[in-house]
């Protein structure tokens, strides 16, 4: 019997269907493929499932989306590059000399992860960045996939089994094929650097029919064995890959012009009827083609990041890295690339707590946030003057490139005056005049950008071995377009559900640089001011925020009782006096608040207190306007409420996260003990009988 691992991995044919039916639903109908696999295994696992993003299904819009991206894409190059010859160039999977075009494709990831997977084809990519948020057609992609996932998940009835694929980084690759253009990829896994065998990959057809062929990737003998079986896909139609499927075989996509011959391969034997009419009508098709119109047949395959590459703001935040109360208990089969930490259950999301930060601490690492190249070879920067007159011409160029790029670096790196502009706009409150900073900002970049790009490229002809060009790294750049798109988001969001008549101008949310150690509310003691990490209250507002019971006790409100898992049933919170009305601004440290498993929680406001960048030190909050629900109700309706709270909340957690990239003023010597640079507090109580 095969071990299963649900909802922190997928290691038996269980879990598999369980991943399936979150993806996709649970009246989708699935096939066990395990005897369409090279060789028989129990470790690996191959669901069909037909239809599941067919015409009708949620998912079926990423067959929109796929052209759509590719388009933004093109014309962003325009921008980036001036007037490129290529702007498509950066979308193509390119062969060594550069001159075959395998296929088109483009990856993204989920907002703030800025991680981009090189697979080899795709290195002439790298400048582009991957983060869903910066792209309109891939945000739109990215509330589909949560809206999906959610939906389906709600009919799992297991809240205390959240699947950690709700909460974690995603990583697509959107491919775009012409059948006529023969575009094809050769036998390969799917691996890289961040994938982990306990996060499936679910692979998804649209258009014209594809054939994935699978070779067995156990070896056996010296001589290379080529693939044993294949399979058909039509339109609409999903596979998921599971287990150690990528390490156990290979799938490969062969180019259409191939398939007869492949149609007298023993394979074609194995194949159900559906798959076999399916693949004759396309080699028909390829044989009477006689128009200019492609024959396209898009894949979107959907990845996971295990881990994060260094300088990417979600590197401390993913839920395989947080133990979560109640549900990680054994990392499982225990080989996460960062296992959560064995003490306690939370010890893991345990913010820092601004409101008692001193100075900051020696920096955990070098800033590497805003520089925007890594030389590889900074070694030896000053040649000795000896060695100057021993320099080739080819050298000297080498020697100029070398300068170059310094150059560029030291620009970049001046770049923090873009982090001191963010961090000068305030974050609520939209005024033509931050659209102004955004925008300018954003155009800062995209020129950085181009300068780099430049660059790289020159290094590229110099002659400069491929590891010296991989030198150039986009990610100082992403981290700033993604800060000021998110601020962007965050104003125009909030400017939607601008309460008009807010004592103070305008938005639910206010920035202040007050001190933080208010810890009891003078009108409402039975409130508590709570510490909660980042993740935690993400997951309050996503699962447990309820309209029902915001009705009941006309405050905000969290329903525990199906969703225990979400909060631990001791919160730490701040320490008050017994005669507190008398001790409102004094800190006394910490205390913890019981919030019993299956209670209901009223939440009278949210503060989360950060050290901004080059603020100095001081310790600035955003923070829920004070008689927020009166006011809200005033204007909104319960369900706007809902809305409005959890998406403002959430999108300023995100953009905090973002900033926090380099994690720069946390106190602590490790990456271990808290996992961010900001502190979430929420005045709580339990709620006990609802008002009628
Ligand atoms: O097109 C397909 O069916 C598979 C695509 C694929 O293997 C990949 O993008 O890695
Ligand atoms: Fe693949």
């Amino acid at each position: 019997m095969t071990k299963r691992s649900w909802p922190a991995g997928v290691t038996s044919w269980e879990d598999t269907v369980k991943f399936a039916q979150l993806l996709f639903g649970m009246d989708i109908p699935f096939e066990n493929y395990s005897e369409r696999l090279p060789h028989a295994t129990e470790k690996s696992f191959l669901l069909f499932a037909k239809g599941a993003c067919a015409e009708g299904r949620p998912l079926r819009k990423i067959q929109e989306f796929i052209p759509k991206q590719m388009e933004e894409i093109a014309e962003w190059e325009q921008n980036v590059r001036g007037n490129s010859s290529r702007p498509t160039k950066s979308q193509q999977m390119l062969g060594r000399d550069k001159s075959q075009v395998y296929y088109w494709s483009v990856q993204l990831t989920r907002a703030s992860c800025l991680c981009r997977s090189v697979f080899g084809a795709d290195a002439h990519q790298k400048h582009v960045p991957t983060s869903a948020e910066v792209w309109g057609t891939a945000s739109k992609f990215a509330k589909l996939w949560d809206a999906t996932l959610a939906r389906n998940y709600a009919h799992f009835q297991t809240p205390h089994m959240r699947p950690i694929w709700l909460d974690k980084t995603w990583q697509v690759l959107w491919n775009w094929n012409d059948h006529k253009q023969h575009h094809h990829i050769e036998p390969h896994a799917d691996l890289c650097a961040t994938y982990n065998h306990l996060d499936p990959i679910a692979s998804l057809s649209f258009g014209h029919g594809g054939v994935l062929t699978l070779t067995s990737n156990i070896k056996r003998s010296k001589t290379p064995v080529g693939p044993t079986k294949m399979l058909y896909q039509s339109d609409g139609d999903a596979l998921l890959m599971a287990g150690q499927f990528q390490s156990e075989f290979l799938h490969g996509v062969p180019a259409r012009r191939t398939w007869s011959e492949l149609r007298s391969s023993s394979m074609y034997a194995g194949m159900q009827t559906w798959e076999k009419t399916g693949m004759s009508r396309e080699i028909e098709m390829h044989q009477g083609a006689v128009t200019d119109d492609p024959h396209v047949r898009m894949n979107c395959t959907i990845r996971w990041h295990s881990s994060h590459f260094p300088g990417c703001p979600q590197a401390f935040a993913d839920p395989s890295v947080l133990a979560r109360p109640g549900e990680l208990s054994t990392p499982a089969a225990g080989s996460r690339q960062r296992t959560p930490p064995k003490e306690s259950s939370t010890q893991a999301t345990q913010p820092l707590l601004t409101g008692a930060a001193q100075a900051p601490a020696a920096r955990v690492q070098e800033p590497p946030v805003f520089s925007g190249i890594r030389r590889q070879d900074s070694v030896d920067e000053q040649p000795s003057s000896s060695k100057t007159q021993r320099l080739s011409s080819l050298e000297e160029s080498h020697e100029t490139i070398r300068h170059l790029l310094a150059c560029i670096d030291a620009c970049v790196r001046h770049s923090e005056l873009f982090a001191l502009a963010i961090n000068g706009t305030p974050l609520v409150g939209a005024t033509s005049v931050h659209e102004k900073t955004l925008q300018k900002i954003v155009e800062t970049v995209d020129c950085l950008r181009r300068q780099l790009l430049i660059a790289s490229e020159a290094v590229q002809r110099c002659g400069f071995d491929e590891s010296k060009a991989d030198a150039v790294n986009y990610k100082a750049l992403d981290v700033m377009a993604l800060a000021a798109q998110q601020r962007k988001n965050i104003q125009r969001h909030l400017g939607e559900f601008l309460v008009s008549d807010l004592r103070g101008g305008g938005s639910w949310m206010i920035e202040t640089k007050n001190r933080p150690t208010q810890n009891c509310l003078r009108q409402d003691p039975q409130y508590r001011k709570c510490l909660l990490s980042h993740h935690q209250l993400a997951l309050l507002l996503q699962e447990a925020l309820s309209e029902d019971m915001m009705r009941q006790h006309q405050e905000i409100a969290l329903d525990l009782r199906t969703h225990a898992a979400v909060l631990p049933e001791k919160v730490t919170c701040a320490k008050r006096h017994a005669l507190a009305k008398q001790h409102l601004n004094e800190d006394l440290g910490l205390d913890s608040y019981d919030v019993p498993s299956g209670s209901v929680v009223l939440l009278k406001a949210v503060e989360i207190g950060y050290v901004s960048v080059g603020d100095g030190n001081e310790a600035r909050r955003i923070q829920t306007n004070r008689n927020l629900w009166s006011k809200l109700t005033e204007e909104l309706t319960v369900a706007e409420i809902a809305t409005s709270v959890r998406s403002g909340i959430l999108a300023a957690l995100e953009h905090l996260r973002t900033l926090d990239v380099d994690r720069k003023f946390c106190d602590r010597t490790t990456g271990e003990t808290a996992s961010h640079n900001y502190d979430v507090w929420v005045w709580l109580t339990t709620a006990t009988s609802p008002k009628r």
